[in-house]
């Protein structure tokens, strides 16, 4: 009988680190067996989250690499990007596969010091890390003994666009996109922009041009962009008065003459091996309520004749495809599992 992986939570009482804890909690050949808080160890999780009482007990510890290998054989870290650099070496040299969902391990080291304004992990620890976006890198992330999960933001967004880009069927230098986050994407920690007051009834733009997830949406789009030439693009983030999700509008000059149905043909061979990309019939778009709680991203596009450019809405849950779910996904492709194992929820609609 198969026995089940054991795995560890780093930065469980945060938002990511808490949706890990709630789908692991359903996935069949999981066990968790290490729950890790720095400012709450020693506290039960369900004292902390209340809503947990009654179905599961986990005691928070510190992150200890050597006692987390002793009792895992794979560890998510869902801790502020800067925090992960510094615990991943010593996890990975204990012999744990590791999952980082924050941003240190996705990009070259000048270019996080530069997006981040942050010390880049060593290159040793960095040449180990694969990329773990499933639907383009899943041969890569079998192998892995580090998985960089990829951000929110670039989940929707790339996968809103692999198919047009790889394909040839845009211009990519043409490309604008325009994104909207849930406020939980900013995470548990207080700050000035993100609390009630900041953004109920409200609508923002922030940091216009300046996006840490820029350069790794760029870095996939050139990776697959037929003439190898860098591509740029023009990404915006905004603020949404909701907890969850985000949805992506991304628009680009298309280099020939398509119709809708001819670019959704290509996206339905680019993901006929995609359980988790679901895409609309001409005429329809998702919404992020689509999604909700669960680890689908839907996608609709349109073609408008008039202009010659596409327009491709992308939405995700944030917390779920965009961190927590997908860094499950990894983990199932890590241990040799059906990639959706654990995974296939109906999204919460209300
Ligand atoms: N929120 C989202 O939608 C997404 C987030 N991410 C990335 O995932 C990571 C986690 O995000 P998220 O869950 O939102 O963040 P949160 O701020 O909600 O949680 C982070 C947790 O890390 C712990 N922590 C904070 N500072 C330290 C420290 N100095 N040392 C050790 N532990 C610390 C805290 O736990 P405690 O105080 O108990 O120690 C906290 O609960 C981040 O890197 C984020 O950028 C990626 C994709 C999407
Ligand atoms: C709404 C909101 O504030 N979202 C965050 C997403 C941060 C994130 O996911 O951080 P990584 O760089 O580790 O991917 C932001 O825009 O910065």
């Amino acid at each position: 009988m198969r026995e089940e992986m054991q795995i560890a939570i780093l930065g469980a009482t945060g938002y990511t680190g808490l949706e890990v804890v709630r789908l692991l909690h359903k996935h069949p050949e999981a066990e968790v067996t290490y729950v890790s808080s720095d400012s709450q160890a020693g506290a039960e999780l369900a004292d902390v989250y209340p809503h947990l009482r009654g179905v599961l007990a986990y005691t928070l510890e510190g992150a200890d690499p050597a006692e987390i290998a002793k009792r895992a054989d794979y560890a998510l870290v869902a801790l502020p990007s800067g925090v992960s650099t510094n615990l991943v070496p010593g996890l990975l040299e204990a012999g744990v596969r590791v999952i980082d969902l924050a941003g240190d391990h996705r990009l070259p080291d000048d270019v996080y010091a530069k997006w981040y304004k942050k010390q880049p992990p060593a290159p040793t620890v960095l040449e180990r890390a694969v990329y773990g976006l499933p639907e383009l890198y899943k041969s890569q992330i079998t192998g892995a003994s580090l998985i960089a999960n990829p951000g929110c933001y670039p989940t929707a967004t790339l996968l809103s666009l692999l198919p047009l880009v790889k394909n040839g069927l845009i211009d990519p230098h043409s490309l604008v996109i325009d994104a909207k986050s849930g406020v939980s994407g900013a995470g548990k920690a207080l700050s000035a922009g993100t609390h009630f007051v900041e953004v109920n009834e409200n609508f923002k733009a922030y940091k216009v041009g300046e996006h840490q997830h820029i350069p790794e949406i760029e870095q996939v789009l050139t990776d697959v962009n037929p003439s190898g030439e860098a591509v740029t693009i023009s990404f915006t983030t905004h603020l949404v008065p909701m907890i969850r999700g985000i949805l992506t509008t991304s628009y680009a000059k298309l280099t020939g003459s398509y119709s809708t149905e001819d670019l959704l043909a290509v996206y339905r061979e680019f993901y006929r091996d995609a359980p988790f990309v679901r895409l609309h019939s001409a005429g329809n778009f998702p919404q992020t309520r689509d999604v909700t709680a669960s680890n689908f991203c839907d996608i609709g596009l349109r073609v408008d004749p008039r202009t010659n450019r596409v327009t491709v809405i992308g939405c995700i849950d944030n917390l779920v495809k965009g961190a927590a779910g997908q860094a499950i996904q990894n983990l199932n492709l890590l241990a040799g599992l059906p990639e959706t194992t654990g995974l296939l929820n109906v999204p919460v609609y209300l």
